[in-house]
């Protein structure tokens, strides 16, 4: 589910000629009837519920220009859909219908207009309503004779419906016998079978675990746990009841809507406990927000309130238009929107330190899709600033304990887009976002102009270790033959390799385990000699190679270089920047050696910054110590101060027969050259090897000399 209709610019219905209707009204009354089996036949709808009533309206307009275009078989005039096969047809003594919707205010001032005038009430006579919680369920129809259940049935089309008797049986909410006076000689019983919030998630946890069917919503699972041929399902399904309306009675036991549902409730049935009375429009709005606001904290769905004319002989005498009745409206709530608590913030790592607040709240359907998570992106949308800087949600931030609307259109990830001031708790205290990771207790930091938090344990934060290993084995890292993406996941999932510094133990530590490599699936004994001898050979590293290897954030390869060259040697380079940590915590920092680091011709302090942080982290300096203990890094190459290449730009193009495209540019910066992806002015040297193609036509063009692979190395004195 959760998809919405595929996105059509839908034609003006205004401008539509009689024949264009005519087809456009087929269309969309065949989608409408493919919706139709799938939600009431299969309780498997595979769009929301808006997209749903986006076409079920233009369907109604378009009929609405065109009245010819309304027939008995258009889906504006039926119910439901008709009995699935496999059940017992049962024929409604009194047809099941649906009800006509209010979306706004207005829709329902108009209703209660539309009763008045037809039943010629003068202008001040407002008749009673009783307002119901809409329960998003299914409708049941129960035959009692004498006062035994003798007959259960779903809506169907309305007219016939599904026998589900032996189901029903199953459901403690209903009575088998009726209790209390005044019971009916025959009487059909109506109202709608649900399934709890907590239920709902209960039993789809344990579906996907036994790899079954799970269900959109806890309307489609009820109505899935109801049409089941095997009672025993049923029975094993929590399934509830309220009833609220009946069908076909002998002998009416009360006059008024409010007085047949205390009868209900005394002849054994439950009764929405927040039904009410009310005695004008006032009151049924202010019933219809209230219990808007408490949606999430009721323990099961509900799509709305049905007002009903609380007097029997106005209803009587109102009576029904085509597939609904006159007397009682839906008033819908907005179908991607709804109102809910935030009950706590949790903050996910990705895998490269990023920190993500997530909303989780109480669950509540949005668009016949659960939600209980939203995403927060960051801590300033906690706040209540948005990305450019600017207030959203009226620059409301959001506490834990805040009753708060949710809003998930069509297939976006669920928003936070409003927060219900006057429900905040008291003791709502604003949201303090963590200044250390919670997956690994690393400090945190948020780089200026980010709008991120991230984890700084680069080498030991979970969250992102099988993330470094494999960046730490790359190539222009570690290189170790053998040793690629796949290794690293496996190995890091049968615990083998959790650190760099595990990839240089682990021949010792498989020569002592029970489990040795080379029995794994995939391994041999040559295979797992040629691992370890390939990591043997990278014991020894260049210094370069290592600083990219840590995957300090911003320091690419080039950055790497530049760093390796002006610190030279390992030792140097790491009491520099333990130095430079002194500083980190403090508005600016001053010590010399991050002026040092800062000044070096390449590095700015975005980047300096980041490598800071990385050796400010204990528990990053813990990593590295290890791995140093297990490898010899090799001081940086100097540039030898005068190369007939230094300072010179090169390009390297073609396929190169001498050497490999990595090589040439080791050599070309150990002479001091700098080497460039493009051609431009200021390119000195373009190096051309065989079937070079643009770049050599562009050197042409801009006059830079261009050396085949012979002189490049005659050049540079090879
Ligand atoms: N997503 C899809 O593919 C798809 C397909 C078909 C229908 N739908 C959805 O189903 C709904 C339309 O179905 P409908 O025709 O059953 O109408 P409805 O659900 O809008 O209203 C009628 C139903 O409300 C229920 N109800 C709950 N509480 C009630 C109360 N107190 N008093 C009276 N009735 C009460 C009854 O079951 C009744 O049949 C829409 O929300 C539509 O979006 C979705
Ligand atoms: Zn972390």
């Amino acid at each position: 589910m959760a998809k919405t209709a595929k996105t059509r610019t839908p034609v003006d219905i205004s401008k539509l000629t009689k024949a264009q209707a005519k087809v456009e009204h087929m269309r969309l009354s065949l989608e409408i009837e493919v919706h139709n089996e799938r939600y009431y036949q299969k309780d498997a709808p595979t769009v929301s519920d808006a997209a749903y009533d986006e076409l079920r309206q233009r369907l109604e307009a378009i009929e609405a220009k065109f009245p010819d275009l309304v027939t008995t078989d258009s889906p504006t005039q039926k119910v439901g859909a008709a009995p699935a096969r496999g059940f017992a047809k049962v024929q409604h003594a009194v047809p099941m219908l649906s009800l006509g919707n209010a979306f706004s205010d207005e829709d329902v001032t108009e209703f209660v207009d539309r009763i008045r005038r037809f039943l010629k009430l003068d202008a001040e006579h407002i008749p009673a309503l009783v307002a119901e919680p809409k329960i998003d369920g299914l409708s049941l129809s129960l035959r009692y004779e004498n006062g035994e259940l003798v007959r259960a049935a779903t809506r169907g089309d309305g007219f016939t419906g599904e026998d589900v008797t032996a189901n029903v049986r199953t459901i403690k909410d209903i009575p088998h016998t009726l209790k209390g006076k005044n019971i009916p000689a025959a009487c059909e019983m109506r109202g709608e079978v649900y399934m709890l919030k907590k239920d709902f998630l209960e039993l789809n946890r344990k579906q996907a675990e036994a790899d079954d069917t799970v269900f959109a919503n806890p309307r489609n699972s009820a109505a899935g746990s109801l049409r089941q041929k095997d009672v025993a399902i049923t029975a094993s399904r929590p399934l509830k009841f309220f009833a609220y309306t009946w069908g076909e009675v002998s002998e009416r036991p009360a006059e008024t809507q409010h007085g047949m549902l205390e009868w209900m409730d005394k002849a054994g049935f439950v009764v929405n406990p927040r039904t009410k009375l009310c005695k004008d429009i006032e009151a049924v709005l202010a019933f219809y927000s209230k219990i808007g606001e408490e949606r999430a904290t009721l323990g099961y769905d509900i799509d709305g309130v049905v007002y009903k004319v609380d007097r029997l002989d106005w209803q009587d005498r109102l009576g029904f238009v085509s597939r609904s009745p006159r007397w009682a409206i839906a008033h819908k709530f907005a179908a991607e929107q709804a109102t809910t608590i935030l009950n706590g913030i949790d903050i996910q790592v990705g895998r490269t330190g990023a920190m993500t607040p997530v909303a989780r709240l109480e669950p509540v359907t949005v668009g016949g899709v659960v939600v209980s998570n939203a995403t927060l992106h960051n801590e300033d949308y906690i706040k209540g600033i948005g990305n450019d800087g600017n207030p959203i949600r009226d620059g409301v931030d959001l506490r834990v304990g805040d009753t708060v609307v949710v809003q998930r259109a069509g297939d976006v990830i669920p928003q936070v887009v409003s927060v219900i001031l006057d429900k905040r708790p008291k003791t709502a205290k604003p949201y303090k976002f963590p200044e250390t990771c919670p997956v690994c207790g690393s400090h945190a930091v948020r780089e200026e102009d980010e709008a991120v938090r991230r984890c700084t344990g680069a080498l030991i934060c979970p969250a992102q270790a099988v993330e470094r290993l494999k960046h730490f084995v790359s190539r222009l890292a570690f290189d170790i033959d053998g040793l690629g993406d796949k290794q690293i996941q496996e190995f890091y999932e049968g615990g083998l390799v959790m650190s760099p510094v595990d990839i240089f133990t682990l021949q010792k530590r498989d020569a002592r385990s029970t489990s040795r490599l080379m029995e794994r699936e995939g391994y041999g004994e040559t295979s797992v000699r040629n691992l370890f001898n390939a990591i043997d050979a990278r014991r020894s590293i260049e210094l370069h190679r290592l600083i990219f290897a840590l995957g300090i954030r911003h320091v690419g390869e080039g950055n790497a270089k530049l760093l390796a060259r002006h610190y030279g040697t390992i030792g140097n380079f790491r009491e520099s920047m333990l130095a430079a940590a002194k500083g980190s915590g403090d508005e600016e920092n001053t010590t010399e050696a991050y002026q040092d680091l800062n000044n070096i011709g390449g590095i700015g302090e975005i980047v300096a910054d980041a490598v800071v942080e990385f050796f400010a982290e204990p528990r990053n300096m813990k990593a590295l110590g290890e791995l140093l203990s297990e490898i010899e890094v090799k001081p940086a190459e100097q540039p030898r101060k005068s190369s007939p290449v230094s300072d010179k730009t090169v390009v390297f193009t073609g396929s190169l027969t001498k050497f490999t495209r990595d090589e040439a540019k080791a050599m070309a910066e150990r002479l001091g050259a700098k080497v460039a992806g493009s051609v431009s002015k200021k390119t000195d040297y373009v190096v051309a090897g065989e079937e070079a193609g643009s770049k050599l036509t562009k050197a042409r063009e801009l006059g830079v000399a261009v050396l085949t692979e012979d002189e490049w190395l005659k050049l540079i004195g090879e």
